[in-house]
């Protein structure tokens, strides 16, 4: 058993913060508009490109994006966890709306796909990295930690060692991450009732060790999908503004705020 992480301190909450051994720049910033990364063939390491340190891309001026999408700022955001936890899934209601029942096909590799937000009147880019849970593609992943602006960290609340497994995850983005990622924890695939093992106080109890916004999540109904990719993109978006005219967004409070519970778990 790996040593007990400290609480995260991605969020300016004061609590001790996880140093990163591999990563030194800030974490907020952008991609460049004309640089679309492409995503990498399976088995091979692609990060993307370096980033400039300002999230702002030629204020006023929209950019536009290899998929032709106009921007002001955008940001990457990776999807972890374990294998079958529903990452995939995850990214498709949120791309696409729908949910691939069915047969399970796993990711192998890494994949992307972009989605531009409106966040209070801001083209929002998210270039979301969907990584393969499986050990065997750990390494693979381990190349585009470095330059996530942002990390949604996902368990199945079906499967107890999908749970288990989230500290030795933690373990992993404090090696490979930017120290100050924005980091939110999933538990996923509260839909299904009957196979439920993590409880949702479960889950709230170890996010709140470790300092993390924590949702509970279907890919099959869409609870509180959109909310965790526009939570992540209002809090990048406000961190890329050098003086913010709004009051700091709080990641924490609008989470807990907005987050909708699965009526199966109501207290
Ligand atoms: N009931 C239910 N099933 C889900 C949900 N999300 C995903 N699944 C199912 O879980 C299985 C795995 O989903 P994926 O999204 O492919 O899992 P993954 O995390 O991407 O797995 P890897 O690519 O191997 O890392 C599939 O059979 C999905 O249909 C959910 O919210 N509810
Ligand atoms: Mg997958």
């Amino acid at each position: 058993m790996p040593p007990p992480l400290p609480p995260w301190d991605g969020f300016g909450s004061g609590k001790k913060t996880l140093k990163s051994k591999g990563a030194s720049a800030p974490a907020a910033s952008a991609i460049p508009a004309s640089n679309e990364p492409r995503p990498a063939r399976p088995g091979t390491a692609r990060p993307g490109p370096q980033v400039p340190p300002n999230g702002l891309l030629q204020p006023g001026r929209p950019s536009l994006g290899g998929g032709g999408d106009f921007y002001d700022v955008a940001f990457k955001v990776m999807l972890v966890g374990d294998s079958g936890v529903g990452k995939t899934c995850l990214l498709v209601r949120f791309k696409d709306g729908a949910f691939l029942a069915g047969t399970f096909i796993s990711t192998v590799g890494i994949d992307f796909r972009n989605k531009v937000l409106d966040v209070d009147g801001m083209k929002v880019k998210l270039q979301i990295w969907d990584t393969a849970g499986q050990e065997r593609f750990r390494s693979v992943t381990h190349a585009y930690y470095r330059d996530a602006h942002a990390l949604l960290l996902l368990y199945d609340v079906t499967n107890k060692a999908s749970f288990d497994n989230i500290q030795a995850w933690l373990t992993e983005i404090q090696e490979y991450a930017q120290h100050d990622v924005v980091l939110m924890l999933l538990g996923n695939k509260v839909d299904s009732t009957q196979e439920r093992v993590v409880k949702r106080e479960d889950g709230e109890k170890l996010a709140k060790e470790y300092g993390l916004p924590f949702m509970e999540t279907s890919a099959k109904t869409g609870l509180n999908v959109d909310l965790a990719f526009t939570a992540i993109a209002k809090e990048l978006k406000q961190r890329s503004m050098k003086a913010p005219s709004e009051p700091r967004f709080q990641l924490h409070d609008y989470v807990k705020r907005e987050g909708r519970v699965s009526s199966c778990c109501r207290p």
